[in-house]
């Protein structure tokens, strides 16, 4: 478990002072795929960073798998980091070493006996799906591999911890999945917490159970990634959703059904697998009304599928109001559009 509290970190320089973080909590649990989402400059990196020490908060403190990681000597931090692995977006790996050498190096760093590493660094090239590659120098291979054998070289020490700082944000959208794909079986084979920083939304709805925005250095929101796409709070969380949902604007469409004065446009949300029922031609079937779909869209996230359905009820109010409570009845979140 991650527990970040009462964090800020404050750069000092001759310009000027720049607070990066602001007073952010957050509790991040073992095993979980948690995402932090937010624009250039939000504070992102630097909190990121001062989860395995590359940067030390100003005020608050860090505790990984019940150790604080800012009050702590450099030979413990040394030793949490071996048990915290990274990757980064321009993979930064050893231009001059081979895929298997770039995987050896934590494992000579920690002092692991030849025999052991070789047999681990095969195993880790096994894993991240690289075999045949192992002689291949970086400049071989291509942006997925790259990051693969980042991935790799993180995993070496077997950490608890995986932090991922725009780990796709280099790759073409095909690559992205399939690096995003492999960090879900990571995840889900070896029990590790990943802890990854983005500024795209989709990649926080494939692979993220829980999500925070940040802005100007705060958390302005958290919760799961299901709920924070369905009901966003603040603009900007908006902003992101809209990435992947799409617009308002294009719901803009003629309607196509006759007005008697009683119809309104709804937008129901289906949670938890309601999208796979078939609860509107239950409600064609049983109450005397039309229904004029407008707009419609299921999106998978890595905790299940959510679906948006704009409509338009047309007929009785009271055989309206019953389809409404029908649908409330089915866990089908009825709104006013
Ligand atoms: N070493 C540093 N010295 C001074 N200011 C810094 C330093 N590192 C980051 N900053 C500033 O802190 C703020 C947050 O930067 P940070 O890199 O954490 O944001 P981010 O959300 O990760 O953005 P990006 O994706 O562009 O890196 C920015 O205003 C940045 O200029």
């Amino acid at each position: 478990m991650i527990q970040i509290n009462n964090v800020s970190k404050i750069y000092r320089s001759k310009k000027g002072t720049v607070t990066a973080v602001k007073d952010v909590s957050l509790t991040i649990e073992a095993g979980e795929i948690f995402g932090m989402i937010g624009y250039s400059g939000a504070g992102k990196s630097t909190l990121l960073r001062m989860l395995n020490g590359l940067e030390i908060p100003t005020d608050g403190d860090v505790i990984v798998n019940g150790k604080s990681i800012t009050k702590c000597s450099s030979a413990e931090l040394r030793k949490s980091r071996q048990k915290i692995g990274m990757i980064f977006q321009h993979f930064n790996l050893l231009w001059s070493r081979t895929v298997l050498d770039n995987i050896l190096f934590p494992l000579e760093i920690a002092n692991v006996s030849k025999k052991e590493r070789v047999e681990r660094a095969k195993e880790l090239i096994k894993l991240v799906g690289l075999e045949g590659r192992e002689n291949a120098y970086p400049s071989e291979l291509s942006g997925g591999q790259k990051q693969r054998v980042g991935i790799a070289r993180a995993l070496a020490n077997n950490p608890d911890v995986l932090l991922c700082d725009e780990a796709t944000s280099a790759l073409d959208p095909e690559t992205t999945d399939s690096i995003l794909s492999l960090l879900t079986s990571i995840n889900k084979q070896l029990g590790i917490t990943i802890v990854m920083i983005t500024h795209e939304m989709h990649v926080i709805q494939k692979v993220c159970q829980r999500v925070a925005v940040m802005e100007n250095g705060r958390v302005v929101e958290e919760g799961h990634v299901v709920d924070v796409f369905t009901h966003p709070q603040q603009e900007i969380t908006k902003k992101f959703v809209k990435q992947v949902r799409g617009t308002d604007e294009e719901l803009n469409q003629q309607v196509i059904i006759e007005s008697n004065g009683n119809d309104k446009t709804y937008r129901l949300t289906f949670k938890n697998g309601q999208a796979n029922q078939p609860h509107i031609s239950e409600v064609v079937k049983h109450f005397d009304i039309e229904i004029n779909i407008l707009q419609g869209k299921i999106v998978q996230t890595a905790e299940g599928s959510y679906g948006t359905l704009t409509i338009q009820l047309v007929g009785d109010l009271n055989n309206i109001k019953e389809a409404i409570s029908y649908l409330e009845s089915k866990q089908v979140e009825v709104e006013v559009a």
